[in-house]
C-alpha cells in the first residue's frame, strides 16, 4: 500500500500527494460523507468476503479531491488484499499492463487512476482481463502467429476518473460497481475539518470549523489545504485556538470569498459577465481568455459553479445565471439571456 508515505515523519520532501496522505481516512467508518456510496460499498465488500471472492470491479468518478484515491485504498484495506496503483497515462504499452496483471496476487486491487487516459491498445488488454480474468497474448509473427490465453489471478480493478464521459462504452460496461462522488455538504465538511484539525494537533472551535467548511468548495482536499493555511495564520498571530473570526480573516487573506470561490473562479465569472455580457460563450473561448487548459475549466472550475447555480452549461455555451450576477455584485445588462425575461 502507500507504505512510507503514510507516515509523514518518514518522508523528507512532501509532494502534494504526501500531504493528502496524512489526512486520508483509512477505513469506511473514518470516511465522512458520500453516504449512499459508502453503504453500498460496505454491503458489496461484505458479500464478496463472505463468498470468498474478489470484489467486482469498481469505478469512482467525480470532480478532483472528493476522495476517489482514498476510497480505492479503503476498498483494498477493507477487503484485506494488496493494493497496486498506476495511472492511465503511465502505462505506455499493452505489455506494461500485461506485466502488471500477471504479477498480481490473488484478490489484489489494481488501481488505475485517470483511467480515461489509457491508450486504446492498452485498454483492449483490459477487456478480457476484467471479464474472464484472462490475458490474450500473441506468440510469434506472420502466418505462424497464434494467440495464447493465460489465466490471471482473481483481482479487482478499481478505476478513477474525473471524466466519466470520456470512458469508452466497452470499458465503462465492465465495471460492476460504478460510484459517482458528489460535492460534500457543509455539515460533512465540518466533520472533515474537525477530524483533520485533530490529526494536525490544531485547536479549532465548532464555528471555526464550520467557517472553513463553508468555504471549501464542497471538497475535502480543499478543506485540508485551507485548514493548514488557517493554522499558519493562527500561529503567526499567536492564537491558540481558531475561532470563526480567525478562520474568516485567514480565508479573506487567502482571497477565498464567502461562497468559497477563489481568484480563478471570480476571473471566470467576471469574464462571462464583463466581456461576454453574461454569455452564452464557448468553453474554448473562456479557456483561452483565462490561459487555462479547457480540461481544467471543465473539470475543476465549472462543476462547483454549476452546483451553486451561478452558471449554466447550454448548447450554445456558458451563461451567467442571476445568482452569478448577484455574487459579482453586478446587474445583468438589459435584454440579457438570463433573469429579465425568463
Ligand atoms: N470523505 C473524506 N473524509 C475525510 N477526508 C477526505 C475524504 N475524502 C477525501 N478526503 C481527503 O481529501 C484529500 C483528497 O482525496 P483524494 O486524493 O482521495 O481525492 P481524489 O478524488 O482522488 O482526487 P483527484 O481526482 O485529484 O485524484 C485527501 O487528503 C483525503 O484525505
Ligand atoms: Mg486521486
Amino acid at each position: 500500500m502507500a507504505g512510507m508515505t503514510d507516515n509523514p515523519l518518514l518522508t523528507a520532501s512532501r509532494t502534494p500527494e504526501d500531504v493528502d496522505a496524512a489526512l486520508r481516512p483509512k477505513s469506511l467508518d473514518d470516511f465522512v460523507g458520500q453516504k449512499a456510496a459508502r453503504e453500498n460499498l460496505r454491503i458489496f465488500i461484505a458479500a464478496a468476503k463472505a463468498r470468498g471472492d474478489a470484489l467486482d470491479h469498481v469505478l469512482f468518478f467525480g470532480p478532483p479531491g472528493l476522495g476517489k484515491t482514498t476510497l480505492a485504498q479503503i476498498v483494498a484495506r477493507e477487503m484485506g488484499v494488496g493494493f497496486r496503483a498506476t495511472s492511465g497515462p503511465v502505462i505506455a504499452k499493452s505489455g506494461d499492463l500485461a506485466a502488471l496483471l500477471t504479477n498480481l496476487e490473488d484478490g489484489d486491487v489494481l488501481f488505475i487512476d485517470e483511467i480515461h487516459r489509457l491508450q486504446p491498445a492498452v485498454e483492449e488488454v483490459l477487456y478480457p482481463a476484467m471479464e474472464d480474468r484472462a490475458l490474450d497474448l500473441m506468440i510469434g509473427e506472420g502466418p505462424s502467429a497464434r494467440s495464447v490465453r493465460i489465466d490471471l489471478p482473481r483481482f479487482t480493478l478499481v478505476g478513477a476518473t474525473t471524466r466519466q464521459g470520456l470512458l469508452t462504452t466497452p470499458l465503462r460496461d465492465r465495471f460492476g460497481i460504478p460510484v459517482r462522488l458528489t460535492f460534500y455538504t457543509v455539515e460533512e465538511l465540518t466533520s472533515v475539518v474537525t477530524r483533520a484539525a485533530g490529526l494536525l494537533g490544531l485547536a479549532i472551535s465548532p464555528e471555526g470549523a464550520t467557517e472553513v467548511a463553508r468555504r471549501s468548495r464542497g471538497t475535502p482536499r480543499i478543506a485540508g489545504r485551507l485548514l493548514r493555511r488557517v493554522r499558519d495564520f493562527a500561529h503567526a498571530a499567536g492564537q491558540t485556538q481558531v475561532d470563526a473570526h480567525a478562520a474568516d480573516s485567514a480565508l479573506n487573506r487567502l482571497e477565498v470569498d464567502g461562497l468559497g470561490l477563489d481568484a480563478m473562479d471570480r476571473r471566470y465569472l467576471m469574464m462571462i459577465a464583463d466581456i461576454y455580457r453574461g454569455g452564452p460563450v464557448g468553453v474554448e473561448t473562456l479557456a483561452a481568455g483565462l490561459s487555462e487548459p479547457r480540461d481544467t475549466v471543465e473539470e475543476v472550475i465549472e462543476p462547483y459553479l454549476i452546483q451553486l447555480g451561478l452558471i449554466a452549461r447550454t448548447a450554445r455555451g456558458r451563461c451567467l445565471n442571476a445568482g452569478g450576477w448577484k455574487h459579482l455584485g453586478l446587474n445583468p445588462p438589459a435584454g440579457s439571456q438570463d433573469g429579465l425575461f425568463d
